[in-house]
């Protein structure tokens, strides 16, 4: 990890002064060893060997999440909100419960609004109204799927949001949300500073795709890998009855092949991973085509996983579109690998049993498994340590085991992606033995 222009220091909106209630509330054992202070921090790089040759005052660290000792804003005068926004994910309810409980019993603030539909919630032309949350309203949603908010893509005003926010009171708000949501947090955030307000933003981050800088694991993608390892098995029990049968799966990814790479090391049936990080060669001796034959002469059926955004140079530039966040709208990468699979074999007159399975949605848009809502209600409660203290233009990340602040505009505008000498993909190889099967 290069680690040198790594911004790492947390804004805050003004001097902690108010002590915190978990202490009066006996939430801490000896009332003190649970607080967290800004001193304590996580190493960026645990690589000792990459760090050591660098002057040791250089050396990264962010600070550790968790509750501290005194707090900014006053629980009883401050109002809070909530959004969600992108694409759906697991654990999105989640989030929502643990912030309203821990803002509401451990923190003592009562006001919490839940923005609709992303950042047209705040935007008044859409008429999308203010839910009040409280724990009666946010009961039991952890067992639902989606967002009891709802969400929307697309750029709103920023100006117009932090109006919004100016009117309704708000001094803390939570934005959950992808990539796209930590550069409109980002910009909600400049401006908050340029109106000199008292207004503190915290970024959750929210991604399936698991691509977000400096966050290790985001939440939902566990849950996510779990569903597709359903169609993978699917698929290998299809490919498996028929004779030269494949089995074809498309999972989501835009630019990362996290999700692809860890269902196929979860569901260890396929055979070859195609991934966004990696250009496929589709024709010759070394291609996918002739690989896929080898593989079908040996055991007679084979699995194929392609992640969504993977082989998009196979189609034409000409007819690039993007969605209304400004994504890019990835061509179907499924659909023409399942066309040139079946031509190829046709004209070698190979007959084949083609099954193809697009999970599609389902994999995000269903509730959080155990290990996800753990992480959710994590993730949450640091969220509302950190706003709470004051902080603000920060995403709570998982990074080396740990959870830590990171500024916003450290992560924002940037992706991460899947290191192709690393250990994941690396692994991938080794299980998969498509590079065998790629070399003839
Ligand atoms: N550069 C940006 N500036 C301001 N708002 C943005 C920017 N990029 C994305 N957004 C907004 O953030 C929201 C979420 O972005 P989107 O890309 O749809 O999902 P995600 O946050 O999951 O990546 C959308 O309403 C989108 O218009
Ligand atoms: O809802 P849409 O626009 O069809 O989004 C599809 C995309 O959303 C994702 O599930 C997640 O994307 P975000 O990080 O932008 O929310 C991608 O894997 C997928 O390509
Ligand atoms: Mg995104």
């Amino acid at each position: 990890m290069k680690n040198m222009n790594i911004n790492t220091t947390i804004s805050v909106l003004g001097p902690a002064r108010i002590p915190s209630p978990l202490t009066s509330q006996g939430v801490t054992r000896d009332g003190k060893t649970r607080f967290m202070k800004d001193e304590y921090r996580i190493s960026v790089d645990v690589r000792v060997d990459r760090v050591a040759g660098e002057n040791k005052d250089s050396l990264l660290s962010f600070e550790q999440a968790g509750p501290r000792e005194n707090i900014y804003f006053d629980p009883s005068k401050l109002k809070c909100a909530v959004v969600t926004c992108g694409g759906l994910c697991p654990g999105l309810n989640d989030i929502i419960r643990s912030l309203v409980l821990e803002l509401y019993h451990v923190y003592g603030v009562k006001t919490i609004y839940g923005i609709r539909h992303g950042l047209q919630g705040f935007i008044p032309k859409y008429g999308h109204d203010l839910i009040e949350l409280n724990p009666e309203r946010v009961s039991g949603i952890q067992n639902t799927g989606g967002s009891m908010l709802g969400s929307s893509r697309g750029g709103q005003d920023i100006g117009e949001i932090v109006d919004c926010l100016e009117r309704i009171g708000v001094g803390l708000l939570f934005m959950v949300g992808g990539d796209g949501t930590l550069m409109a947090s980002k910009a909600i955030g400049d401006e908050i500073l340029n109106r000199r307000l008292k207004i503190s933003v915290v970024g959750i981050p929210k991604t399936i795709d698991n691509d977000i800088f400096l966050v290790s694991r985001s939440f939902g993608f566990d849950s996510a890998v779990d569903v597709a390892t359903l169609a993978i098995k699917g698929a290998h029990n299809e490919a498996e009855a028929y004779p030269n049968g494949i089995g074809l799966i498309k999972l989501m990814g835009r630019h990362s092949g996290f999700l692809a790479a860890t269902a196929a090391l979860a569901q260890p049936d396929a055979n070859f991973v195609l991934i966004p990080e990696e250009e496929i060669l589709l024709h010759g001796e070394n291609g996918l085509l002739a690989a896929v034959e080898r593989r079908l002469a040996l055991r007679k059926h084979a699995v194929i996983i392609v992640a969504e955004g993977a082989g998009q140079n196979f189609f034409e530039d000409k007819d690039i579109e993007h969605d209304a966040s400004g994504n890019l709208k990835l061509k179907d990468i499924g659909l023409f690998l399942k066309t040139e699979i079946s031509t190829y074999f046709k004209s070698k007159n190979i007959p084949i049993s083609l099954k193809y399975i697009d999970p599609s949605y389902i994999i995000r848009s269903l509730p959080a498994n155990a290990n996800d809502s753990v992480f959710c209600g994590l993730l949450a409660r640091d969220a509302v340590h950190a706003g709470m203290a004051g902080k603000t233009n920060l995403l709570i990340s998982f990074w080396n085991n740990n959870y830590v602040h990171i500024p916003m505009d450290a992560s924002a505008g940037q992706r991460k992606k899947m290191d192709p000498s690393g250990r994941l993909w690396q692994s991938v190889l080794e299980s998969t033995g498509q590079n065998l099967l790629f070399n003839g």
